[in-house]
């Protein structure tokens, strides 16, 4: 007799508007077709860590803002959605030590170069080969979702995607991953640990997987969305059909109903309360994307066993921007130069008591004006600071001269990581009820969520529909060789 078929199911509710909740709207609906019914919650502004902030006019990044050339769902949400990134904008970096600047990039390539090669000899070249390794190892995951593979839980992505090589990495420091391949503590001090302080917050005591991500980060060829990379967000809900819901959700609990076949069958009620007050629905399958941590979202989950923790252990790490419309004091940088030859972009920050802010960028608006280019330090423009605390007005006058708007964002930004981690949350919390932000201790970018929305889908649906063989497979990479 032919096989009993299982009812599609009904009513989908994804909790999270940023990228994360809306990449996996568009993803369930692809996996699940145009029957059902898919509910965004969301508690505050859909983009979430995506965010701008407008100023004299001008919206500017505050939260996630730049994306890696070899990201491709990112790159493919922007094919689908008729988006492009924003116009390039050249930028000149430096490091300083909370005294003095001890690099400042040459506007030559070769400059560069010899000065790097002089102070830590292959260190710099074999970073970038060391990095790229990684990359590509990486990449094998695109191919697997192609393919219509999924994996339960964080490492057993990260263990298809590089082997236990990438289990070690996320369980050591950076420091420890990067020493063990031979790479100078000076080099750590000097080099490294001001892309984990700008990249994260942190020092080089992150996760070896996440500090990679970090100097994957300090790549070139970076991008961004034009117009902000929130509408990526918009446009994603958009293109699901998927209903949003302007609400904070309060509990998840398990319910029983009977079922046709005379069985019970179990699923989901969603608490939530809007404008209109408190209200509640049901659900077929539930995915939680947005962090379960203190401080992040409080949602009490009732009726579960094992239970279910409001919050998982582990904390967020409070990364601070504060963006200055205003006149840099480039003496406080320790330099000479004129302010009218001080083209100075991005200023990346060494580990030391001196160092209260962790960098201090020029920004450029989401949407580049015609005619736009860099600007001296002379005139009046728009600075990003990442600190870890508030910035005090004394620190505000030893940076600035003058100033006429300040905004500051306070963001539980990303994981505090401290390898080695207990153990990574679960993407599947329950039966049908799953979990996107676990993938961010492995490492937390847009990308990443991205990449957990689809093995999401790709999960709920295999899971619906008993597809086991599509599920945890081990060594895809030899048996997708030569595949497409
Ligand atoms: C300052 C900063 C800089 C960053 N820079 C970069 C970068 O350059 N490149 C990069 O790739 N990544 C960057 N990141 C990381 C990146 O922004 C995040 O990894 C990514 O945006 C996470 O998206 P998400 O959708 O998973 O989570 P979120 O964006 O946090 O979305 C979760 C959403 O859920 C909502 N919510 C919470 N609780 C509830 C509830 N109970 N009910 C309903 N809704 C709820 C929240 O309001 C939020 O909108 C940065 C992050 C920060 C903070
Ligand atoms: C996921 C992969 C393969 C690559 C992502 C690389 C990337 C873009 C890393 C950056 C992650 C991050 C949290 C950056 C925060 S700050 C960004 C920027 N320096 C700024 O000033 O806003």
């Amino acid at each position: 007799s032919a096989p009993e078929v299982r009812e599609a199911p009904k009513k989908i509710a994804i909790i999270g508007g940023g990228i994360g909740g809306t990449a996996a709207a568009f993803f369930l609906r692809q996996e699940f077709g145009p029957a059902v019914k898919i509910e965004v919650f969301e508690a505050g502004t859909v983009g979430g860590r995506l965010a701008t902030e407008n100023i004299g006019g001008y919206e500017y990044e505050t939260g996630g803002s730049i994306i890696h050339p070899l990201n491709l769902h990112m790159k493919h949400f922007l094919d689908r959605l008729g988006l492009s990134p924003r116009a390039d904008v050249s930028s000149k970096l430096a490091i300083f030590d909370g005294k003095e600047l001890t690099f400042e990039e040459s506007d030559w390539f070769i400059v560069n170069f010899i000065r790097m090669l002089w102070r830590y000899g292959f260190n710099f070249i074999r970073m970038h080969m060391w990095v790229e390794g990684i990359l590509d190892k990486f990449m094998r995951i695109y191919q697997y979702q192609q393919f219509g593979y999924s994996f339960s839980s964080v490492e057993k992505l990260l263990h298809a995607m590089g082997g236990d090589g990438f289990l070690t990495l996320v369980n050591q420091t950076l420091e420890e991953a990067m020493l063990a391949e031979g790479f100078s503590q000076v080099f750590l001090n000097d080099v490294v640990t001001p892309v984990t302080r700008v990249n994260y917050g942190q020092s080089v005591r992150i996760n070896g997987f996440v500090g990679a991500i970090a100097l994957a980060g300090a790549d070139s060829g970076l991008w961004a969305v034009d117009g902000g990379n929130k509408m990526v967000c918009s446009g994603l809900l958009y293109h699901s059909k998927a209903e949003l819901v302007p609400a904070r959700v309060t509990a998840i609990s398990m319910k029983m109903r009977p079922s046709k076949t005379g069985s019970a069958a179990n699923f989901y009620e969603v608490n939530y309360v809007g404008e209109s007050g408190a209200a509640h629905s049901t659900y077929d399958i539930v995915v939680v994307a947005t962090p379960l941590h203190q401080g992040m979202s409080d949602i009490n989950f009732s009726g579960f066993s094992p239970p279910i923790p409001t919050h998982f252990p582990g904390r967020y790490h409070q990364t601070v921007a504060t963006l200055v419309h205003g006149l840099l004091n480039v003496s406080y940088l320790g330099t000479t130069e004129k302010p009218e030859r001080f083209f100075v972009s991005d200023v990346l920050t060494l580990d030391n008591k001196a160092s209260e802010i962790h960098s201090l960028s020029s920004l450029n608006p989401v949407k580049i004006p015609k005619g736009y280019s860099p600007s001296p330090a002379s005139q009046h423009k728009v600075w990003k600071i990442f600190s870890s605390q508030p910035l005090s007005q004394k620190n505000l006058q030893q940076i600035f001269l003058s100033w006429d708007s300040v905004s500051e964002k306070r963001w539980l930004a990303y994981p505090s990581y401290s390898p080695p981690h207990r153990r990574t949350p679960p993407f599947i919390l329950h039966d049908r009820l799953y979990y996107l932000n676990a993938v961010e201790w492995a490492a937390s970018a847009m990308e990443m969520s991205a990449i957990s929305a689809r093995n999401l889908a790709l999960l709920a649906h295999h899971r619906w529909y008993e597809q086991t063989a599509k599920i945890n497979q081990e060594d895809l990479h030899t048996r997708l060789k030569g595949e497409l």
